[in-house]
Order: structure tokens, then C-alpha cells, then sequence
């Protein structure tokens, strides 16, 4: 498979985890990390498989990156038929009326635009006890899976 792991960030934590998401598929598959700030919802390819990773900032906003994403594809009318994605998303129970709600978001808006969500929906919660790249790295074997059977 050829997986694309696109990550939205405001400070680094998304970014650090889809370089482990990397590293962990190893050779299995052919992979690349890509910042989210620099993709054009145009040149996504149905040909990849996507596994998105965002955190959650301000007022349930994506982070940065992640938001200049979910920008350009709320002004775009790309038709996403065929990608299919799965998404991981960060943030922090503390904020109880926005927990997670950027990862949220980003799924509704792939969705909408036709793309097709596959797996597990994961999150970390920096609210509790686990490590990001633990609960990313138990995940991430269910989505390959997952993604095998497409
Ligand atoms: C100023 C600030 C605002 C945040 N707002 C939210 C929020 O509204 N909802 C949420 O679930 N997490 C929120 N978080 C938690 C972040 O999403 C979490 O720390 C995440 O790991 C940051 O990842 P990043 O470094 O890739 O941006 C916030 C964190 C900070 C520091």
C-alpha cells in the first residue's frame, strides 16, 4: 500500500506522532508525512491511503495546519469520491465543550465531500494518563488492517 500519514498541528505534537506513525510502519508499506498547511484538497489521490492526524485548538478549531486544510476544502468543491481515510485526532478532555472537535470537524468535512472513513476514529486525551505515541501506536495496527480489506 502507499500511505500518506497528513498531519494538522499548531505545536508539534501531531507532527512528532505521524513521524512514529512512519517509523512503526516501517517497510511494510511505502509512506511519506506530509504537513497538512502544504496540501491542496485538488491533489489528494485516490491512489494513497490517508491517515490524518489533527489537534485541536482555540475555540474547537483544527491546529494550525490542520486549519488552513479545513479552510481551503470548505471553500473547495472537490469531489473526494474513492479516498478512503482514516483519522487520529489530539487534544485534551479539559476542554470539555471542544474535546477532540477539530479531529471532528475535519472528519465531517472529508465526509461531506465524499471520502469514506475506514477503522477505528482515534484519539488521544491529553487529559488522561497515556502517552500520545502509545494509544497512536495500538491503533495504528487495526487501521492497516482495516485498510488491507479495501
Ligand atoms: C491553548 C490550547 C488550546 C487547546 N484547545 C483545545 C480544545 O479546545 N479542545 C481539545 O480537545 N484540546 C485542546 N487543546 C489540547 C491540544 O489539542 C493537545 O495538547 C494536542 O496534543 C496539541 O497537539 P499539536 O501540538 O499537534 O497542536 C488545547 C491546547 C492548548 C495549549
Amino acid at each position: 500500500m502507499q500511505i500518506v500519514i497528513l498531519y494538522g498541528t499548531e505545536s508539534g505534537n501531531a507532527e512528532r506522532l505521524a513521524g512514529d506513525l512512519g517509523k512503526a510502519i516501517g517497510s511494510q508499506h511505502q509512506w511519506r508525512v506530509v504537513d497538512l498547511g502544504d496540501v491542496d484538497p485538488a491533489e489528494l489521490s485516490t491512489d494513497e491511503i490517508h491517515i490524518f492526524i489533527t489537534s485541536t485548538y482555540g475555540d474547537g478549531l483544527l491546529g494550525e495546519t490542520g486549519q488552513i486544510f479545513y479552510e481551503a476544502l470548505e471553500e473547495s468543491d472537490v469531489e473526494l469520491d474513492g479516498l478512503r481515510y482514516a483519522i487520529f485526532g489530539l487534544g485534551d478532555s479539559s476542554y470539555e465543550d471542544t474535546y477532540n472537535q477539530g479531529s471532528s470537524l475535519l472528519d465531517a468535512i472529508l465526509t461531506e465531500h465524499g471520502a469514506t472513513r475506514f477503522g477505528e476514529f482515534g484519539l488521544h486525551d491529553d487529559g488522561g494518563f497515556e502517552r500520545k505515541k502509545d494509544v497512536a501506536l495500538a491503533w495504528l495496527p487495526g487501521v492497516l488492517a482495516a485498510a488491507e480489506q479495501l
